[in-house]
């Protein structure tokens, strides 16, 4: 069945966690869709693991439309969610509006993300009343690398767990159906995850959240210019990648691929060439 804003809400009722994994391609969409994940999220880490930016800066719109089409066409049960990318959102409440309404329009979403808290409350609020479900998103907000001075755990002391804390409840109060957090210790994330009827979605925020997200290079082995120290490698696929080029390789060069099975049948008489 369809995964929605509302069974993510209904999870934490019933007590159940929920899994989402990025996702950036349609392949990639029906394998984790058919293992049965909640959620895919067309995340703008797509400026880092699929174009090799060195943070998310630079990430469009366009970027982001074009591959949460390509994930839209392959999720059938996973909730599709589209990141809103830096600037998109920023500049006015209507800019955010039209944009997150174009991850839905034309990107085929079913909510979209945006990153930050009490700050982004009156937007995520608007977005909200144009019937989007919206995911908030606080803690390491990748977005605010510049401001952070880098990729840095966030809540660390008390004042910045209880600002945490008092984002989170902003953004429930604003209508967001799910929030992630990002980097920050496990016991702040327990006291929010204890005190929202929304469920957290944590990466690199402990066993307590609600729910787990990670970037699906990280956990199967396939990028490594970036590794926090959240990420389990649930699979080698970088190792089976790279051996399986090898092979392919060594096979052409030696002529055993291709062999007669992948090569098609002619059938003129051998003498019968073309001239
Ligand atoms: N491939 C990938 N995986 C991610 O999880 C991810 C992205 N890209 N891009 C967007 C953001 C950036 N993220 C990051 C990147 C680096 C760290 C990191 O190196 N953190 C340090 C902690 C530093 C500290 O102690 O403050 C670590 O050791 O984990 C964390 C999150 C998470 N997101
Ligand atoms: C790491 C997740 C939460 C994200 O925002 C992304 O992949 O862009
Ligand atoms: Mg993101």
């Amino acid at each position: 069945m369809k995964n929605t804003a509302l069974t993510f809400r209904q999870a934490k009722e019933k007590g159940e966690k929920l899994t989402m994994l990025t996702c950036y391609d349609y392949s990639t969409a029906k394998l984790m869709d058919e293992s049965g994940v909640n959620s895919l999220l067309v995340g703008d880490s797509l400026g880092m693991v699929m174009m090799g930016y060195e943070n998310t800066l630079a990430v469009t719109m366009e970027d982001m439309i074009h591959h949460t089409k390509c994930v839209s066409r392959g999720a059938k049960n996973a909730l599709v969610i589209g990141d809103m990318p830096f600037l998109s959102y920023h500049t006015s409440v209507y800019d955010a509006v039209v944009n997150a309404g174009r991850l839905i329009k034309e990107g085929g979403a079913q909510a979209v993300k945006l990153e930050g808290g009490a700050d982004m409350a009156e937007t995520v609020a608007a977005i909200v009343r144009a019937q989007i479900p919206v995911c908030g998103h606080i803690g390491l907000t990748p977005q605010s690398i510049n401001a952070f001075g880098g990729f840095k755990v966030q809540g660390k002391t008390v004042e910045a767990a209880q600002k945490l804390l008092d984002d989170a409840k902003r953004l429930e109060d604003a209508g967001c159906f799910a929030v992630v957090l990002e980097c920050i210790p496990e016991l702040p994330a327990r006291q929010i995850t204890e005190s929202l009827s929304i469920p957290t979605v944590g990466i690199g925020a402990g066993k307590y959240c609600d729910g787990q997200v990670l970037v699906y290079q990280d956990m199967l082995g396939l990028y490594s210019d970036v590794t926090p120290k959240f990420v389990r490698k649930f699979a080698d696929c970088g190792t089976v990648m790279r051996e399986a080029f090898r092979r392919y390789i060594e096979a052409v060069n030696e002529g055993s691929f291709p062999s007669a099975e992948h090569t098609f049948r002619f059938e003129g008489t051998v003498s019968a060439r073309v001239s």
